[in-house]
């Protein structure tokens, strides 16, 4: 059996989508969707997106890191999935039902409103997740916010002096972070600009987080370092966020497919209906 993919990015954060909406595929588990993202023996992805259908929105989205872990949010996937869809569209995800629409510079991702409580993050005990009073070496006093999945921001003066690559997964996997963390640098440009580098749970470093973005908006809008509607430059190019007052996060910016393919099932254990176990 082969499966047909259709390979997309926004920013340079890439993904393989998987879209069973119409016609059911085999169950893709933590396995099967890390051998299809790893870039040496698979096809090799940031994430592996799951389209299937949905009872209470117009489709449900499942996304896995690359490493296999099934996860609740990811901003650069909704909006390249909401150019595959083609016309506005509620999604269901493991962080809520969200909403995807064209817009004149890309696609528009209402994303929900963001939660700060310390349980909400999660953090392992409680803290005031506005200033926390931890620090790993240069990085300290961080911001927590979950915009659907946990962030944790440092604002530094300067994000291109950062070891994140060493950084990253040191706090990424801290016992502070039951889930673990994804783990967002930031310096602050102008109250309408911010610079960013994220390394993402499960990832690693990205050319851009979407997420983070987000998440990095709003712990700056919280510091009163920046005004309600920022840009957001990455490695991989800008995203615009706003926190509108009703409380939603609304990240606007491009996505593009980059090729579609299709591949073998049994390659990667994911057998015909039936014929698995
Ligand atoms: N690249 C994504 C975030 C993907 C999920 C993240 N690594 C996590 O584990 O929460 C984005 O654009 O938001």
């Amino acid at each position: 059996m082969r499966i047909a993919f259709t390979k997309m990015h926004g920013l340079g954060n890439d993904f393989v989508v998987l879209d069973a909406r119409d016609a059911p595929i085999p169950e893709i588990d933590a396995v099967a969707a890390a051998a299809i993202a790893d870039r040496h023996t698979g096809i090799g992805c940031d994430q592996l997106v799951l389209l299937e259908p949905s009872s209470m929105a117009d489709f449900r989205m499942r996304i896995f890191n690359a490493d296999g872990s099934e996860v609740e949010a990811c901003g650069n996937a909704t909006r390249a999935v909401g150019l595959l869809h083609g016309s506005a569209a509620r999604i269901e995800t493991l962080g809520g039902v969200i909403a995807a629409s064209p817009a004149q510079t890309g696609i528009a991702v209402e994303m929900g409103h963001p939660r700060f409580v310390w349980d909400e993050i999660p953090l392992a005990y409680p803290m005031d997740t506005h200033a926390m009073p931890v620090a790993w070496e240069e990085l300290a006093d961080p911001i927590a916010v979950n915009v659907g999945n946990p962030h944790a921001i440092f604002f530094v003066p300067d994000t291109a002096a950062v070891d994140l690559a060493r950084l990253g997964p040191e706090i990424e996997n801290d016992q502070l972070f039951p889930e673990r963390i994804n783990v967002n640098v930031a310096t602050i440009v102008s109250r309408q600009a911010i610079r960013l580098r994220v390394w993402e749970r499960g990832a690693g470093l990205t050319r851009a987080c979407g997420t983070g973005a987000c998440a990095t908006a709003i712990g700056a809008m919280r510091r009163g370092l920046v005004d309600r509607k920022v840009t957001v430059k990455l490695p991989g190019g800008a995203l615009s966020i706003e926190w509108r007052e009703d409380g939603e996060i609304v990240m606007t910016g491009p996505a593009a497919e980059s090729f579609r393919g299709d591949f073998d099932a049994a390659a990667y254990g994911l057998f015909e209906f039936g014929t698995a176990g």
